[in-house]
């Protein structure tokens, strides 16, 4: 339950379903509409104190037929509904028709022509009863373009008429006008800015990566997925065509447990070298701090020993702020070139506060040369800026780059800005299909960081670790966040560790440290919350 679908991949399980005999699109929808009743109902319990009015929105497609299966069992169950139809009857298609005449034998169905949402709510003394309940049904996965303006006008009319707080927003699947693959609103005349957000979105079947990504939490609200009886692995093994569809699916990153455990069957008497050395780079006096935080991470995160290389000048700076974490010096490339003849050092952490430099650059270079497993972050990716190229050249799969969005920009300029550009249509660019093309440009496991952090192995695994909803951490947002990242990457991949699960798991740690600690937070305080995760976590 961990996938992040595409609409395509989702369109392509339905097919399956269909053709297979495992439920009709009638049977879908029936349980999609009930699947929002329980689910609204459980994750907004004052909503059936609420019971009172309900307005469903009903678009032109199944989402909307959706739509129409709500409002029957609201009615079932008491509520006064409304059901606002943005389509022409006459062109439905069959399940949504059948739904709509279904609901027809019960109440009206408004046409888009006789909405006048301002008419109807916005006086001081509104001609109408205000909704309790609004239930966006108007476009789901399906959405493929921005919403016409007439619509987008009614939507903004009902917003300032009903807002935040006037009336429970329940979206079905989506909320309408955000792009489902990507989580990018297509609303390029609004800046991205839709009508109104939700309280709560309820899925079908599995999360859809918009959902998920971009702006999507924001827009949904809170998150539900609805059960609708669909037996993905049996349609999946029945069907070689939706097996090959659903081969590039998206997880939502998740710490390997079991190889995070220390002793165990695996290490038997375990010693310390058994769980690496990790090296992290220094830079000069005055800034050492990151590199110190990325070192204390690497080891609380439990490599066996963690060095920090630093140049001469900084040594007694470092020296009197290090305890477990051992200190080296080293003056520059052809020092880390001797250090590196030592082949228990097995992974590397090189960038946080070393400096925009050539010699940060010949650093890089030689620690690539030594095809040692090995995180670049900061500097290590800004001292490139001017020739990506150069980097990329010695780039190999042992290597995790972490860019935040702003060395993302600087190493993959062309990608940045079409991923970054409004879009008018869907499927919108996501940031997956931004870090797979950059991965598959560098030839190295890309951590593109963010609140979605998308993890990417060329042609292989790509990971989302989503900090939003009930694993939002805020207070992550803080100096030196990163750095401690980019040292649990280096001490996991010292344990062992496969770079692209160092990274998942380290991503994963990295927001539950976070979460762990709450409010207050600096970045200090990551590493030091680790034992207490790791705790809580089984491990
Ligand atoms: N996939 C599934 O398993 C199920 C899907 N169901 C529902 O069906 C939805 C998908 O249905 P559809 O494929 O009919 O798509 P939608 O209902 O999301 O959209 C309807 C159609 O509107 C058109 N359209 C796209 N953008 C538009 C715009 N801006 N303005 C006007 N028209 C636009 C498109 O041709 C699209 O097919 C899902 O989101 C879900 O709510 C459920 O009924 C149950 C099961
Ligand atoms: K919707």
């Amino acid at each position: 339950m961990n996938e992040l679908l595409t609409s395509a991949q989702m369109r392509a399980i339905e097919q399956a379903a269909f053709d297979s005999g495992q439920a009709t699109g009638l049977e879908l929808m029936e349980r999609a509409g009930q699947g929002v009743i329980e689910a609204m109902f459980e994750a907004l319990p004052d909503l059936a104190k609420a019971k009172a009015k309900a307005l469903i929105l009903c678009g032109p497609g199944n989402n909307g037929g959706d739509g129409f299966v709500i409002a029957r069992l609201l009615h079932e169950m008491g509520w006064q509904v409304s059901c606002f139809l943005y389509g022409d009857p006459g062109r439905l298609q069959p399940d949504a028709k059948a739904n709509h005449d279904r609901w027809g034998e019960i109440g009206a169905v408004v046409p888009f022509a006789d909405w006048h949402v301002r008419e109807r709510w916005g006086g001081a003394v509104p001609v109408e009863q205000p909704p309790s309940l609004i239930v966006d049904s108007l476009f789901g996965t399906g959405l493929t373009r921005p919403l016409a303006r007439d619509l987008d006008e009614a939507l903004r009319n009902l917003a300032s008429c009903l807002p935040e707080g006037k009336a429970w927003r329940v979206a079905v699947d989506a909320p309408s006008g955000l792009c489902m693959d990507s989580g990018r609103p297509l609303d390029p005349e609004n800046d991205g800015e839709l009508p109104s957000r939700q309280d709560l979105t309820v899925s079908f079947h599995r999360l859809k990566r918009g959902h998920m990504l971009g702006d999507g939490p924001e827009w949904c609200g809170r998150v539900a997925v609805a059960d609708i009886g669909l037996n993905q692995p049996a349609l999946r093994a029945a069907r070689p065509a939706l097996r090959e569809q659903l081969s590039d699916m998206v997880q939502l990153a998740e710490p390997d447990k079991r190889q995070l455990r220390k002793g165990g069957e695996d290490y038997p008497g375990a010693h310390k070298y058994d769980y690496g050395h990790a090296v992290v780079l220094s830079g000069g006096p005055g800034r050492t701090g990151a590199a110190r935080l990325a070192a204390r991470a690497a080891l609380r995160v439990g490599a066996g020993l963690v060095t920090l290389a630093a140049p001469a000048p900084a040594m007694s700076e470092c020296a009197s702020q290090l305890t477990a974490v051992m200190l080296t010096r080293c003056n520059g490339a052809p020092d880390l070139g001797t250090l590196l003849e030592d082949e228990r050092l097995n992974a590397l952490c090189l960038g946080p506060g070393l400096g925009v430099s050539a010699a940060t650059r010949d650093l890089v270079l030689t620690a690539l040369g030594s095809r040692r497993r090995c995180v670049l972050d900061a500097d290590a990716l800004t001292a490139f800026a001017e020739r990506p190229q150069a980097l990329f050249a010695h780039l190999h799969s042992g290597v995790v780059l972490t860019p935040h969005a702003g060395e993302f920009a600087r190493l993959f300029p062309d990608i940045w800005a079409r991923f970054i550009a409004c879009p008018e249509q869907g499927p919108a660019i996501s940031k997956i299909e931004a870090a797979q093309e950059a991965a598959a440009r560098a030839g190295c496991i890309l951590l593109f960081k963010g609140q979605d952090t998308v993890i990417v192995e060329p042609g292989g695994r790509v990971v989302v670790h989503a900090a939003c909803y009930e694993r939002a951490a805020p207070w992550l947002a803080t100096a030196g966040a990163g750095d401690v990242l980019a040292g649990m990457i280096a001490g996991l991949m010292a344990r062992g560790f496969w770079p692209v699960g160092a990274a998942e798991t380290a991503a994963w740690l990295h927001a539950e440290a976070a979460i762990s600690f709450g409010p207050g937070l600096i970045a200090e305080d990551l590493a030091e919350e680790l034992p207490a995760v790791l705790r809580a976590s089984g491990v």
